[in-house]
């Protein structure tokens, strides 16, 4: 297994090997899924054998395995979708896009403010998004206390390097090495953050509690389940109650970083294709003017801005690797054997690279989603949200295991898709998004590079937010 850079050594290799790979060794069986195609036929046409999750023993050492992420197939994991789902249909997330609207409004206010800064702005915008929809807690100033937990919430994911190849992650039996031993980092790591992470997850939890017993709580997808649970009797079983507390959490654990990485790609591809600005720019001013910002009801109305923000998604996965699954049972597939227990990594950057899907996969060109003859007709890239087939979800404890099939495919796709949308039409519509220049006075343009994490961002760029009118300024003064 490649330990560097492995969505595309994956990918050059599925060049020659095909787009199902396999490796085995050590106890250990893993398949790469290349191809969107393979991907669906076993997660998706297969998915009561194909949606368990494997081991993770570094995150075990973290302690973050009560997250749904992460959760094996069985009564806990149902039970958490079940209550992630509920809120978060394509119209259950709608209720949430007051929240979108209103910080992508901040998020404005803070570039004309501080542009230079814009890094810190996009992620104020993530994470204060997926805060107020988890805790009903609106996060202002940056000294925020749910924000400074959201650093180190990133930070921790970002130590943690390399998508799921830590060396524990391939031997487990190291997880026993005392924490003194040479090349034993992943110990000492895991020791100085998992009381970190056990009060991050706890925080909001406690605070929202806390409101309700006040009476000051916002709304929130924590205080609906828990006034549920208080109607139904149940505000004390300590199941339902650790049940929300990780399910709240993971909003903000999977939906922040991964929104920040994608929102910072936006920025990145809009830089680097001024002529991209032009086009979406033209729409919008053609369809909303610039009296006013745009909002989403202005969605299904500016169809060239919604194919910049499907690019954004395919040019670079935010999580190249998603997050592997695990069979249940042995398989074959194209006459491959699976063993039960083996570990599949759909291989999403490979499968938005597919030259046979996307014609000239490594450019910007969001166009290709648009009808011919404008476009090519491509297919929307919705593997980057991972597989699973849909259903609705019944309590738990009223069907037996196995007969109902509970999906893994990300449950904050609706929300990920708005956030993405309303922040690249409004900055589209406020700002020309340029190169910083050099002391010659030179354009400085940086290259598409990214991070190789589980979580994949661009590495740090810089660019100017220039303000294309004072009439926008004025849309936005505070
Ligand atoms: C652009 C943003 C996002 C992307 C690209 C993304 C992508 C993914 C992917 C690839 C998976 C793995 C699915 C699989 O196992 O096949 C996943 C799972 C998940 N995502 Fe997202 N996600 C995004 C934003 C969000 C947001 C905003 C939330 C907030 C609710 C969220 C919550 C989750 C959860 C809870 C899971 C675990 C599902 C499970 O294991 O059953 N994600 N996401």
């Amino acid at each position: 297994m490649p330990l560097k850079d492995q969505p595309l050594v994956f990918h050059e290799w599925s060049k020659s090997h095909g787009d199902v790979i396999g490796f085995r060794g050590l106890g250990n069986s893993v398949v790469v899924l290349n191809s969107e195609q393979a991907a669906r036929d076993l997660f998706d046409k297969r998915s009561a054998t194909y949606s368990d999750r494997p081991r993770f023993p570094m995150l075990e050492l973290m302690g973050w395995m009560d997250a749904v992420l992460f959760l094996p197939y069985g009564k806990d994991f149902h039970n958490s979708r079940r209550v992630l789902q509920q809120q978060l249909t394509r119209q259950g997330s709608a209720v949430f896009q007051d929240s979108q609207l209103r910080q992508a409004s901040i998020l404005v206010q803070r570039l004309f403010k501080t542009p230079e800064r814009f890094e810190e702005h996009l992620k104020h915008y993530a994470t204060a998004v997926v805060m107020e929809i988890a805790y009903g807690h609106q996060a202002l100033s940056e000294n925020d206390p749910y924000l400074q937990l959201a650093n180190q919430m990133n930070d921790m994911v970002a130590g943690l390097g390399s998508s799921f190849a830590n060396p524990v992650d391939f031997f487990p039996i190291l997880k026993r090495l005392p924490s003194w031993s040479p090349g034993a980092w992943f110990i000492r790591y895991s020791r100085i953050q998992r009381p970190i992470y056990e009060s991050i997850s706890r925080y909001g939890f406690d605070q929202v509690r806390q409101q309700m017993a006040l009476g000051t709580a916002n709304p929130s997808f924590l205080s609906r389940h828990l006034e549920d649970l208080k109607r139904e009797g149940r505000e004390n079983d300590p199941g339902d109650l650790k049940c929300l507390m990780n399910s709240s959490w993971v909003i903000y654990a999977a939906g922040g970083d991964t929104t920040m990485g994608t929102l910072r790609t936006l920025v990145l591809a809009l830089l680097l294709h001024p002529h991209v600005q032009k086009k979406a720019r033209e729409e919008i001013d053609n369809v909303i003017g610039s009296r006013r910002l745009p909002d989403f009801s202005d969605r299904d109305s500016l169809p060239y801005t919604q194919c910049v923000a499907n690019e954004v998604m395919r040019w670079h996965p935010v999580a190249p690797l998603g997050i592997p699954h695990r069979v249940m049972e042995d398989d074959v597939y194209r006459e491959m054997f699976i063993p039960k227990g083996t570990t599949l990594i759909p291989n999403l950057l490979s499968m938005a690279l597919d030259p046979k899907v996307y014609r000239d996969p490594h450019k910007f060109y969001p166009e290709r989603f648009l009808p011919q003859p404008a476009g090519y007709s491509e297919p929307i890239p919705e593997f980057v949200f991972g597989f699973g087939r849909r259903y609705a979800i019944p309590r738990f404890d009223c069907v037996p295991v196995g007969m109902s099939v509970v999906p893994r495919i990300c449950p904050g796709r609706y929300l990920a898709e708005a956030s993405l949308w309303i922040v690249a039409a409004t900055l589209l519509a406020v700002f020309d998004i340029c190169p910083t220049k050099d002391e010659q006075g030179n354009d400085t343009l940086p290259t598409a590079e990214f991070t190789n994490a589980i979580v994949s961002h661009p590495l740090p760029f810089t660019c100017e937010f220039r303000a294309r009118s004072e009439l926008q300024k004025g849309l936005v003064s505070t």
